[in-house]
């Protein structure tokens, strides 16, 4: 438990803390003036029960000397009218700082999800490599939150409740120890097997919650990326079974969690109110007092049981909640954590290309791989000049590519007009490209908000829009056959757009911020024969004004490249204009006439 504190601070940060540690010394406060009400009543029913200590107790004679009021009836009106004002004063005063704890605990959702994805999104690309976007929506949609509600809330509240009981308890000692000490004692004990019997199940429906809440999440991922497949083949009740298992398991692990979590009071309840009875019984068989002399000891306990009980019930639960949530919190502060470095600093200014982008002896090798995917190789692009990268699957045409675009750590060194290109200029290089890849992600949004994508609705220019779409070809399609023109909805993913307007939309969002550099991952290979001819030639119409950079398997595609280059396990083969290689390298002419 006291581990959940520490990942806790080390969840937070700065600001965070100074204010988690504000909260706490509010807490002491609440439950001061949580005892404050209890210890008021215990001279108030004594008053009740003997009025002639108005008189006998210093402290009453001088109150009803101080207020002129004598009467014995007035004056217990009074006190007790004093005592409610206390109770009520403390019940507001912890109104208002359960208020400050749970706005606290619940603003953390979001400025610990908000980390998470700052964090994610910084992590250098290769970091990414190899990892699914299902840990990420688990933690931020899922366990963020559980930690704030299961782990964070309850820590201030376990505090609150422990001073609030240990304070509860510290009047009753006044008040008679030896009842008091007899009290603790057997709620102690009875608590402390409790927690011990229930530790170990707690943790246990915890840890198999992450583990189902994880299995959860890549079910139903899985089902959204592949629901065609899944459909032309017909396993929706595969599909269907396979999440039957994760959903069950993490029902479970809640209601274990919840019913570990209350079956403490019952044994409290029994103690409690069977310790109030025996008490009672014992002073009428031993006639050791008269019952209006244990009047105030009695509303006392009685009192301080309806405070102390919900505060060790209370107790209880925030522990359980602690355990039950540490894994959560453990995986949370891991990722949060995470030593990984991240570029935080997002260039203001684009990095320009005017003469020409060179790399130098680059290559790169996977983790993990047996040879380099790109190995010791140079080439330089003259600004506004095209090249075309060609070579079988596998050659190393991708990694190339991401080694120029700043993506992927590198041997040798990429240089921009002869700077190199080092962790501060990246941001100011990656602005000045427009990246066509593969396959286009569309956002459920207008076409135009797609075409300036990440552009706020308001900052969008419809003549920009309408532009780069006349430029990728798409402008027709869009204001004759969608029924709201750039206004139309492109529905989730792109639904509502063949693969080949798709293709031709990511063509336009690329060349909408107006880069430099013209960066496209066989971004053709969807487009049928004439539509890619007709971009091609939109390209071609961008040549001097941008530096144009294109992976193709159709080697059509690169005919009009001012410069080609053909890689084979990681280096290049060959390099030329189109009908230099035709004539000079026999592969490339195989290549050709396929
Ligand atoms: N994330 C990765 N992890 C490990 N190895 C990888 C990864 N990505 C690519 N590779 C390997 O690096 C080599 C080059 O891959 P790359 O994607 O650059 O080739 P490519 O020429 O673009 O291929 P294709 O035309 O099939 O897309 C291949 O052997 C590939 O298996």
């Amino acid at each position: 438990m006291f581990q959940n504190y520490r990942l806790i601070w080390g969840v937070l940060q700065g600001v965070e803390r100074k204010r988690f540690l504000t909260l706490i010394a509010l807490s002491v406060l609440m439950a001061a003036f949580e005892m404050g009400g209890v210890a008021a009543i215990f001279p108030f029913l004594a008053l009740v029960g003997d009025p002639s200590l108005i008189a006998e107790r210093g402290e009453f004679a001088r109150l009803a000397e101080m207020t002129g009021i004598e009467d014995a009836k007035r004056f217990t009106a009074m006190i007790g009218l004093g005592v409610l004002c206390v109770l009520l004063l403390g019940m507001g005063f912890r109104a208002l700082g359960s208020y400050a704890q749970t706005k606290f605990a619940m603003m953390r959702g979001r400025s610990i999800a908000r980390r998470l994805l700052a964090l994610h999104l910084h992590r250098p690309y290769d970091w990414h490599l190899g990892r699914t976007s299902v840990d990420l929506s688990q933690s931020l949609l899922s366990e963020v939150d559980l930690v704030v509600q299961q782990s964070i809330l309850p820590a201030i509240m376990l505090l609150t409740n422990v001073v609030v009981a240990l304070l509860i308890a510290a009047v009753l000692f006044v008040a008679n120890p030896t009842v008091a000490a007899t009290a603790t004692a057997l709620l102690g004990f009875v608590y402390g097997l409790v927690i011990l019997i229930l530790r170990r199940p707690l943790k246990e429906a915890g840890a198999k919650r992450v583990e189902h809440n994880q299995a959860r999440f890549r079910h139903v991922s899985e089902i959204g990326e592949g629901i065609k497949e899944l459909k032309a083949s017909g396993r929706e009740k595969e599909a269907l079974e396979g999440f039957r298992g994760p959903a069950k398991g993490m029902a479970e692990a809640h209601t274990s969690a919840i019913v570990l979590g209350q079956l403490p009071k019952f044994a409290l309840e029994a103690v409690i109110y069977g310790g109030f009875v025996t008490l009672v019984l014992t002073s009428y068989a031993t006639g050791n007092a008269a019952l209006a002399q244990l009047m105030p000891l009695f509303g006392l306990f009685g009192v301080a049981s309806l405070k102390l009980f919900p505060a060790l019930q209370q107790i209880f639960a925030d522990i359980s909640l602690l355990r039950f949530s540490h894994d959560a919190l453990k995986r949370v502060h891991r990722q949060l954590n995470d030593d990984t470095p991240s570029r935080t600093h997002l260039a203001e200014q684009r990095l320009r290309l005017k003469r020409d982008l060179r790399a130098e002896g680059v290559g790169y090798r996977f983790t993990g791989a047996i040879r380099p995917a790109v190995s010791d190789l140079s080439i330089s692009i003259p600004a506004g000049s095209s090249l075309g990268i060609v070579g079988g699957t596998g050659a190393g045409k991708s990694t190339l590519l991401d080694i120029l675009l700043g993506l992927l750590p590198t041997q040798g060194r990429v240089l921009v007009d002869g700077v190199p290109l080092n962790e501060g200029k990246l941001g100011a290089w990656q602005q000045n490209i427009g990246y066509v890849p593969q396959a286009i992600f569309l956002s459920d949004d207008t076409v135009a908000a797609n075409i300036a994508f990440g552009v706020p609705e308001q900052d969008i220019d419809p003549n920009r829009v309408r532009r780069v779409a006349q430029l990728a070809q798409i402008h027709e399609h869009i204001v004759t056959n969608l029924p709201k023109g750039y206004a139309s909805q492109v529905g989730e993913g792109g639904a509502l757009l063949s693969g080949g307007q798709r293709q031709r939309i990511g063509l336009a969002r690329a060349l909408y911020h107006d880069p430099d550099v013209l960066v496209l991952d066989e971004a053709t290979s969807a487009l049928d024969g004439p539509t890619e001819q007709a971009v091609m030639n939109s390209i071609r119409g961008l040549s001097g004004l941008k530096t144009v950079i294109m992976i193709a398997h159709r080697l059509p595609t690169v005919r009009a490249c001012d410069q080609i280059i053909m890689l084979e396990q990681g280096r290049i083969v060959a390099r030329g204009s189109y009908d230099e290689l035709l004539e000079t390298n026999a592969d490339f002419g195989k290549l050709a006439s396929a």
